[in-house]
């Protein structure tokens, strides 16, 4: 089998992208897995699925790169949107459906993307980290320098913690800076650290604002480049009105043999 696969990236963070309106692409674990290898395949942390939708412009459905399908990616939900738009599907505006529900999204000036995220029901403060579902699950743990932090051995072990099982959590070492944060990610189904996680970034912002309530507007700085998240909090706990903004860049194309 032969697949058109076109390969993005949002602040560092690769996919592989696959237009399957026609329903002819089917993929096992895998294969995914396999197309997702950097040395035996294309080489990603995850890949998309770009499927027809009755509600909206189409349907998202993402995998990571152990070839398991997973919750929402908001790195992907950008680069999804880039690939629609190079296809000619959508214009500057769009609306998709992913595993969290209804997502719009927008090409805004600069060249970036700015995607509308699920509301935030809720956010569990502990004394060294916060624990919320950003459409994916997060562990934010706070640190004084996220750059001397062994991501992978401290990621691994707190996703493997008893209390996360069987599904597992995505584990972001954040720290605090004047004007923003540093955070850095281990996801779950990469089973490593990524060069950014948007969904995780997200979290992080929102659990960073503390208490507080009103309207925020956060610079994160990760591996992979800056990323912006917007948000409202009418309580302490909860967050709505939550935008993740930052790049979807077109890598190359190609195809590939199965
Ligand atoms: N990189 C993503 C998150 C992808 C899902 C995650 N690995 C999980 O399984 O929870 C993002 O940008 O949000």
């Amino acid at each position: 089998m032969t697949i058109r696969f076109q390969k993005y990236q949002g602040a560092g963070n690769d996919f592989i992208l696959i237009d399957n309106r026609e329903k002819q692409v089917q993929l096992t674990t895998d294969q995914i897995a396999h197309l997702c290898h950097r040395r035996f395949g294309i080489g990603a942390d995850g890949l998309m699925l770009l499927e027809r939708s009755e509600k909206s412009d189409f349907h998202m459905v993402y995998f990571n790169s152990d070839g398991n399908e997973s919750t929402m990616c908001g790195n992907g939900g950008r680069c999804i949107t880039a690939f629609a738009q190079r296809l000619g599907l959508v214009n500057e505006k769009v609306l998709f459906t992913a595993i969290d529900g209804l997502h719009d999204a927008m090409l805004i000036p600069g060249g970036l993307i700015s995607l509308h995220m699920q509301d935030v029901a809720e956010v569990k403060h502990y004394n060294t980290h916060s624990i919320l579902n950003t459409g994916s699950p997060h562990y934010v743990k706070w640190v004084s320098n996220a750059q001397e932090v062994d991501v992978f051995k401290e990621g691994r072990a707190i996703r493997n913690e008893e209390a996360f099982q069987p599904k597992g959590i995505n584990v972001n070492f954040t720290q605090l800076l004047n004007d923003g944060l540093w955070v850095r990610t281990y996801e779950r189904g990469v089973e490593d650290e990524t060069y950014s996680c948007g969904t995780g970034v997200t979290a992080a912002a929102i659990a960073a604002s503390g208490p507080a309530t009103g309207s925020f507007k956060t610079a994160i700085q990760t591996l992979g480049g800056v990323l912006e998240v917007s948000f409202v909090k009418d309580t302490p706990d909860t967050a709505r009105e939550i935008y993740l903004i930052g790049p979807a860049v077109f890598v190359y194309e190609g195809t590939v043999n199965l």
